[in-house]
């Protein structure tokens, strides 16, 4: 019997590594392709939907729900980042 594949965590740095990767491939199939070609505008949109759920959900959900969607905000402010062809360095220095 083979043992389980331990799933590699994400983090921030990574996720952004595995972005960056998708949208210089331009692969079809990848969802933040389409949002980058969908543009700047469509992007933002989609951040201020997943703010305000971060916002319900820490008010009126649970503490996971919450997490859930802060992570989606994360993924939407990093497509938003290659669409400026903004990389972590860029954010980090205004930390
Ligand atoms: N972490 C994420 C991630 N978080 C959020 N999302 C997207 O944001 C949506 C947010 O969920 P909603 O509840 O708002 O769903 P929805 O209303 O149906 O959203 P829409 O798709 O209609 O905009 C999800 O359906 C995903 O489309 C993400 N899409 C991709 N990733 C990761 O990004 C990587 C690259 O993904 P692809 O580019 O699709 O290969 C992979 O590791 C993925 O796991």
């Amino acid at each position: 019997m083979t043992a389980p594949e331990a799933r590699t965590p994400k983090t921030f740095e990574s996720l952004f590594a595995e972005l960056s990767a998708k949208a210089a491939s331009g692969d079809p199939n990848s969802g933040t392709v389409a949002r980058l070609e969908a543009g700047v505008h469509e992007i933002g949109k989609k951040i201020i939907e997943e703010a305000a759920e971060v916002w319900m959900a820490a008010e009126h959900e649970s503490r996971e729900a919450a997490a859930e969607e802060i992570s989606q905000l994360l993924y939407h402010l990093q497509v938003l980042m290659l669409a400026l062809d903004l990389d972590l360095d860029d954010v980090y220095a205004k930390l």
